[in-house]
């Protein structure tokens, strides 16, 4: 097992070397494992002068895996977009065709007080987004920063999608589907925008070749209404890139926190990236205060999906289960009646859980 460990910038870094942590207590001896550290993010351009420095790109590519932190730095919106931290995760995805990128909205029984929405509402909650992750807005040219035809500057970003990028992640939704409660809910914008009048027509074309699957649509404005209101009605939702980021965001608070949404990012073979789904929160960074479990959650996610290794993926999802029983809680989802803890406790505490 090879995998390269890019940790990034502000926590993510601490949650990682959680991850890391629980990762080598839950393989142990039974199989050799080589880490590669690598920089990336506002670290990249510390270390080497790049976000995505050549020989980070290089270990991502080299590796079977990549366990991912997060980027960023306080203001980086206004950094140029080839030197910004976010653009190296965006690269990195690109490079590795890592189109299909599943973030599954998990409520832990112990959670449920946690969550913002009525304990009816959300208990029981198990729901895929799958995100199109290497397309839309996020990559379509034309895109700049120019003065227009009257000398005003605009910006501008295109959103685009092939008929093939939009077969091959619906391919992925009726697929996964098929192991689980067998609904897609597809998520588009098709009565505004010509790309979404596409990604609708072909997604309902490959949904004839999976008549044993359910297919919905929704318009995104009705689909994160319909989100909140009865998230237990959705299995599989697949969207674009920028839905996806949005309604992945959203759908972390009925799991109590964005700390405890993990990801998985996945391409054509067993290779994949495995990131939570929050960013670096330099507001908290430094503080052994974040939650480390949306990390923990996506070693899990790596082992189950790039070596087949369902069982030690199981006994790290039952240590988090175990751990949120006995009460502990990072300060994200600390309540009355439980003992709030920090990062490296909250991972020291996952590993000890392991041994039961
Ligand atoms: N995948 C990534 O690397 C990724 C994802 C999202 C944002 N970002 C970047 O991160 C930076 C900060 O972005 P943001 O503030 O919009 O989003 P964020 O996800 O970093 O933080 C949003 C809020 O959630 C909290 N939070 C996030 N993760 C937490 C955790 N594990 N435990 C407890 N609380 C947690 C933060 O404290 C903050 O209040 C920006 O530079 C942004 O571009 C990176
Ligand atoms: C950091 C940023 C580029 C990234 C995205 O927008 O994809 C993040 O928000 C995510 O959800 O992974
Ligand atoms: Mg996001």
């Amino acid at each position: 097992m090879k995998i390269a460990v890019l940790a990034g910038d502000g926590i993510g870094r601490e949650v990682t070397a959680e991850a890391v942590k629980v990762l080598r207590a839950a393989v142990g001896r039974t199989r050799p494992m080589e880490l590669v550290e690598a920089p990336i993010g506002q670290a990249g351009v510390d270390l080497a002068g790049d976000p995505l420095p050549p020989a980070t790109l290089q270990a991502a590519r080299d590796a079977d895996a990549i366990l991912f932190g997060s980027v960023g730095i306080p203001g980086d919106e206004a950094i140029p977009y080839g030197m910004r931290p976010g653009a190296s995760l965006l690269r990195l995805r690109k490079d590795l065709d890592l189109f299909a990128n599943f973030r599954p909205a998990f409520l832990f029984p112990e959670l449920v007080a946690a969550s913002t929405l009525k304990r009816e509402v959300v208990e029981g909650l198990d729901l895929m987004i799958l995100r199109e992750l290497t397309g839309d807005l996020y990559f379509g040219e034309p895109r700049g920063i120019a003065p227009n035809a009257a000398g005003a500057m605009e910006g501008f970003n295109t959103m685009r999608y092939s008929e093939p990028e939009i077969e091959r992640i619906a391919h992925v939704a009726f697929r996964a589907a098929r192991g689980r409660r067998s609904k897609v809910c597809s998520v588009d914008k098709a009565n505004v925008l010509e790309t979404m009048q596409l990604w609708r027509t072909v997604v309902t074309r490959v949904g004839r070749e999976y008549p044993d699957v359910e297919l919905r649509h929704l318009f995104v404005d009705a689909a994160v209404m319909l989100l909140m209101k009865e998230p237990k009605s959705f299995d599989v939702m697949v969207m674009g890139n920028v839905f996806g980021d949005i309604l992945s965001d959203a759908a972390a608070m009925l799991t109590g926190s964005i700390g405890m949404l993990p990801s998985a990012s996945l391409g054509a073979g067993r290779k994949g990236l495995y990131e939570p789904v929050h960013g670096s929160a330099p507001d908290i960074a430094g503080r052994d205060i974040a939650n480390p479990l949306a990390a923990i959650l996506s070693a899990a996610m790596m082992l189950r999906h790039s070596f087949d290794d369902e069982a030690t993926a199981a006994r790290i999802h039952g240590a988090v289960g175990r751990v949120l029983r006995e009460g502990l809680r990072t300060a994200d989802i600390h309540g009355p009646g439980t003992t709030q803890v920090g990062t490296r406790t909250m991972g020291d505490a996952v590993v000890e859980a392991l041994k039961t």
